[in-house]
């Protein structure tokens, strides 16, 4: 029985500005896949087990994926697919994207397709139109090439992965609140049009952050932190959103996002930041707030497809 497997990081999007373009992969979470053929002969059946059972076993994000690649490349055996994550299903750390890159990854090394990444990340994209309705590149570009990644054009597709400066760490805060389709609901919230004004000020924005990163200029990221359009339409659902963020910089953080379509937020931190402050800080807060919340420290990853 041919078998593999691999270990696929979660991911944080819509860093600063970069609405589906900007993501980080790091460290607090994961998914271990585990991909192989039962029988050679079809036609295509997959078994499919997870530690998880927040979504349908029968037809969910990995098997949509895997679906899309035997279908173009005339798979036909049986397989079996196991994923074991621990990434907190709908709360903003690419959950259905980390399965979806899973899947494409290991159908590629099972089948010795030799896909670029570009195609590693297109057929991903397959899983995240079935998890949200809409085929958003940002968290499978980031879990795939790992670090901080830019997606700069869908078609063709443009992307390009920045290291991130080595002394930058984060904290994952992850707000216990449960809403079912939450990615595909909250890209509801978005506006058709936005005043001239914020989309030139999200754009220095952008310009800023991708230059922080590149120079590890520490003003250039804390400014770059910001979004005017996006995270404001969402900020009606995420109100503890402004208290986070002001609990962390005055702490000494670099800045903080929400991550995703949230609700968890990532904060940026460096030497300066009081870390144990805020964990203190935050664990009174949604105490009083009567609110769960986990916190996990977090580093930059390596993506699952240069890791392979
Ligand atoms: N294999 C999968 N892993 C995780 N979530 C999946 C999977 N397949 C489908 N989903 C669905 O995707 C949704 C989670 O994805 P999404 O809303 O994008 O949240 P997030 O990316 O923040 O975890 C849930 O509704 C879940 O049922
Ligand atoms: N750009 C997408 C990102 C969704 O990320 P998720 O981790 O919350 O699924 C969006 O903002 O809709």
């Amino acid at each position: 029985m041919k078998s593999v497997t691999g270990r696929v990081y979660c991911s944080s999007a819509n860093i600063g500005s970069g609405f589906d373009s900007f993501g980080i992969c790091h460290s607090a979470f994961f998914s271990d896949g585990n991909l192989s053929i039962t029988e050679e002969q079809g036609p295509l059946k997959i078994d499919f087990r997870s530690n998880l059972n927040d979504f349908d076993m029968l037809e969910n994000s990995a098997l949509a994926v895997i679906r899309k690649i035997a279908e173009d490349f005339e798979i036909i055996s049986h397989l079996s697919l196991e994923l074991n994550s621990t990434i907190p299903v709908g709360m903003g750390l690419g959950s259905s994207g980390a399965a979806s890159v899973s899947s494409s990854v290991l159908m590629n090394e099972l089948f010795s397709l030799d896909l670029p990444v570009n195609e590693i990340i297109k057929y991903a994209s397959y899983g995240e139109n079935f998890a949200s309705g809409s085929f958003h590149l940002d968290n499978v570009t980031a879990s795939t090439i790992g670090n901080f990644s830019a997606v700069f054009s869908e078609s063709p597709l443009r992307i390009r992965k920045f290291d991130i400066p080595e002394n930058i760490g984060f904290i994952s805060i992850v707000p216990q609140i449960i809403a079912r389709n939450k990615t595909q609901e909250n890209r509801k919230l978005l506006p058709e049009m936005i005043p001239f004004k914020k989309v030139v000020r999200n754009i220095n924005f952008s310009n800023s952050l991708l230059a922080g990163i590149i120079t590890g200029d520490r003003d250039l990221m804390e400014y770059g932190l910001d979004d005017q359009i996006v995270e404001q339409a969402r900020m009606i659902k995420y109100d503890f959103l402004v208290d986070v963020r002001s609990i962390c910089k005055r702490n000494n953080a670099i800045g903080l996002i929400l991550s995703g379509a949230g609700p968890a937020m990532l904060c940026f931190t460096d030497d300066r930041t009081d870390k144990g402050q805020i964990r203190k800080d935050l664990t009174h807060y949604f105490q009083s707030r009567e609110l769960d919340f986990i916190m996990a420290d977090s580093y930059p990853s390596a993506g699952a497809y240069e890791r392979n």
